[in-house]
């Protein structure tokens, strides 16, 4: 079973507020509220993925290998 059939994308979709906020990337559900103030590419793209599946653009703007890397020590819910 994938990671992500831990939760259902209802309940991902509730997690969308600055203050509690999921994303999905590559199958992992991502508590990323302390990340927002870090995200070197801005809160801005991160609050616009807020509860859904971000896999796309995460791979679509080219994140370098450091980001990927910094993606696999984030623990994953
Ligand atoms: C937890 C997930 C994410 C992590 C760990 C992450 C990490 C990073 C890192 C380390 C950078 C610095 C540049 C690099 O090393 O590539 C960056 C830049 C950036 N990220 Fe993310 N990111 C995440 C999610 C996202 C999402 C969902 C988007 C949506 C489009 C996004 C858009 C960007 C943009 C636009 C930049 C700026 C690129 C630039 O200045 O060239 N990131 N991110």
């Amino acid at each position: 079973m994938s990671e992500v059939a831990k939760y259902t994308s209802e309940q991902i979709q509730q997690h969308s507020t600055r203050e509690d906020i999921w994303i999905v990337v590559h199958g992992k559900v991502y508590d990323v509220a302390a990340f927002l103030d870090e995200h070197p590419g801005g809160e801005e793209v991160i609050l616009e993925h807020a509860g859904i599946d971000a896999t796309e653009a995460f791979e679509d703007i080219g994140h370098s290998e450091d980001a990927h890397d910094l993606l696999k020590l984030k623990q994953s819910r």
